[in-house]
Parts: C-alpha cells; structure tokens; sequence
C-alpha cells in the first residue's frame, strides 16, 4: 500500500498543512504534519467556543465509525510552550488515499492561545516515534506506525518547497523527486524523535567545511534552523547588515542585504546539502521595517539543533522507520 498528499505552505513558509479525512462519513482538517512530536490531534467539537477561530471541528458524535476511549485523556505541551489537550476516540483516518481504520484520534477539549490565533490550523499529525505519545493510560502508535506494515516500503518523505506546494509521500521513494543520491545517515529514536548528527557546516560557496558534529533533529513542526551559538556567528558574521537583536529575539539583517551567503550542512559520505541564502530572509521584523528576522537562530533555549522548515525545504528527506535512518538528497 502506499499514499501521497500534498501540503501547502502558509505565509512565510511558517507550517505547511495537509488535508486529512476523519470519520464516516468523512470530516476533512487541515493538519499540520510534525516529525517533531508523535499525537495526532484535532480541533473538535468538545472545545469551548472561546477557543475556535475559524478551525474545521472533528464532531466524533457525527461519525459512525468513531469509538470512545474510556478514561483516557492526553495532554501536550511543546518546546515553544503551547499545548493543547483532551480525550481520545478510535475512528477511521486517511491521508492521501492511505487509510488506517483504527486510529488514536485526540480530540482536543483545551487548546492554547497560539492554537486559537492560528485559524489554518486544525490540528496535527505527530510523526515521531510512538515511544512519546502523550495519551495516558496507555500510549498511542502515530499514524505511520499504524499504516507501517501495510505500505510497500517503511518510509515517509516530505518534500517541502519554498513559497510553493510540495508533497509528503507515504510507503514508497518518487525517484521524480530528487536530484542526485540520496544519503542515508543513522537516527537515535531513544528520546522519539528524529535525531541524527550532522559531520559540519559551510558558509557560501566558497568558505571552507568546519567539522563539527551537531547533535539534532528533522523536524517538520519547527519553522526555522535552530542551530549552535558557534555555528549561527560564523553564518552572521559574513552579513554586512546583520545584528542580534535582543528585543526581536534572534538575529535580523537588511532585507535587500546582497551579502546573504549559502548555507550548507553535511549529512555523510561528503554530500552536503545546500540551504539558499534567500532562505534565510525570513519574515520582516516589524511592518514597515527593512529589517528581516534570520531564519537560521540560535538553538541555545533547545538544547540541540532542529533542523526545521528552513532547512527541510532545500531537500528531499526520507523518513525510514524501518531501519531507522535519515535520507538526504537534493531536488
Ligand atoms: O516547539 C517547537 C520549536 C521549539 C521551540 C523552542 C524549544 C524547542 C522547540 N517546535 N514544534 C514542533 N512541533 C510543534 C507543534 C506545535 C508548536 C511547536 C512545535
């Protein structure tokens, strides 16, 4: 079996959503596809009015298929501190012709205030590892892993482009996709996410290849490239205009400023991945302003690095459960 959907970014490239149905008859959501956390949740019918604005709302009452888990409940709380929680009921999922009849559906009955603001935004669909799925008493498998022995291969791929529609594919590799090879690097899946370490980092096409192992993760839920101090002031040292602005919270440069290098990180074997320096002109800082806000920031608050949607969307990543590894390749 095998599935594909496509996702479509919002402003700025901030999330990309995908449309998925729930239920029977069917109810479709626009979800936000996260490797970065692992439960599939959903605005629903079960929260206080106070709490909508705009969402689509799964109504469980209004599918025949859908089964109340008695007694559980889940709560999350992610690294930029919103959370959402509630209850959880069985019920059909399909995401680009791909369905899993038994699904963990966590129908959210509290969401917080980022969640209310963001209108596009129904809800999520973890794809991390199971292992940190947050419903109690007993944990949920993630979609993927539910569909997992039914798809030709243990794979999921997400082809995220900038400023335009791309594609998250489920079960099989689209050799369409990508350009050149794709290589595999090792994941550790001990903290449920999608961790791997990175051998260094270039700055422009000409700079030279620091080697420097970072620790992080391929997270699709992250909008921007949150990586070490070190690495961050070797990127923004080569822009003419760029400052740290603590009262933006991050680093800022000239819009315009035609000084804005490349980015390159290492994945193995030598390839490198190359993130355009157009990529990091991320949103403008205040409107009006000619300052932008560096999609590439520092991971200091995190802990390790998060390759987020920035760093996604310069490539074509293969997310292979099955033997646990990272496919890198560009497009
Ligand atoms: O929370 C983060 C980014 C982050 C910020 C600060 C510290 C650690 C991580 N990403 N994320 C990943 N999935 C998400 C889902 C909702 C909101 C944010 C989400």
């Amino acid at each position: 079996d095998r599935g594909s959907v496509q996702n479509s970014p919002k402003l700025y490239d901030v999330e990309y959503l995908m449309p998925v149905s729930l239920g029977t008859p069917s109810q479709q959501l626009n979800l936000d596809l996260d490797t970065g956390s692992s439960d599939l949740w959903v605005f629903s019918t079960l929260l206080k009015e106070s709490m909508v604005n705009g969402q689509t709302l799964y109504n469980p009452n209004a599918s025949t298929t859908s089964d109340k888990m008695e007694g559980y409940t889940w709560k999350i709380t992610y690294g930029d501190q919103s959370y959402s929680s509630g209850d959880v009921y069985i019920d059909t999922v399909t995401i680009g012709d791909l369905t899993v009849s038994t699904q963990a559906v966590e129908a959210a009955k509290v969401v917080s205030e980022e969640f209310t603001a963001d209108s596009d935004n129904d809800g999520l669909v973890g794809l991390g590892f199971g292992i940190i799925n947050t419903v109690q008493p007993y944990k949920q498998k993630t979609f993927f892993e539910k569909a997992m022995p039914g798809l030709d291969s243990p794979v999921f791929t997400a082809d995220l482009k900038a400023g335009a529609p791309g594609r998250y594919n489920f079960g099989y590799i689209d050799d369409d996709a990508y350009s050149g090879n794709i290589t595999y690097v090792p994941v550790n899946s001990t903290d449920g996410f999608w961790r791997w370490v990175s051998p260094g980092f270039q700055v422009g096409s000409a700079g030279s290849f620091n080697s420097t192992r970072i620790h992080g993760i391929a997270d699709t839920g992250t909008t921007l490239l949150l990586l070490p101090d070190s690495v961050c002031d070797a990127f923004y040292s080569q822009i003419a205009s760029a400052e740290y602005e603590p009262s933006q919270g991050g680093y800022t440069f000239e819009c315009g400023d035609p000084t804005v290098p490349d980015f390159y990180f290492g994945t193995a074997n030598g390839q490198m991945i190359r993130i355009p320096g157009s990529y990091m002109s991320y949103s403008k800082t205040d409107t009006g302003s000619s300052r932008c806000f560096g999609g590439m920031q520092s991971d200091s608050g995190v802990g390790f690095t998060i390759w987020g949607d920035v760093a996604l969307k310069a490539a074509f990543v293969v997310f292979d459960q099955g033997s646990e590894q990272l496919g890198w390749a560009e497009k």
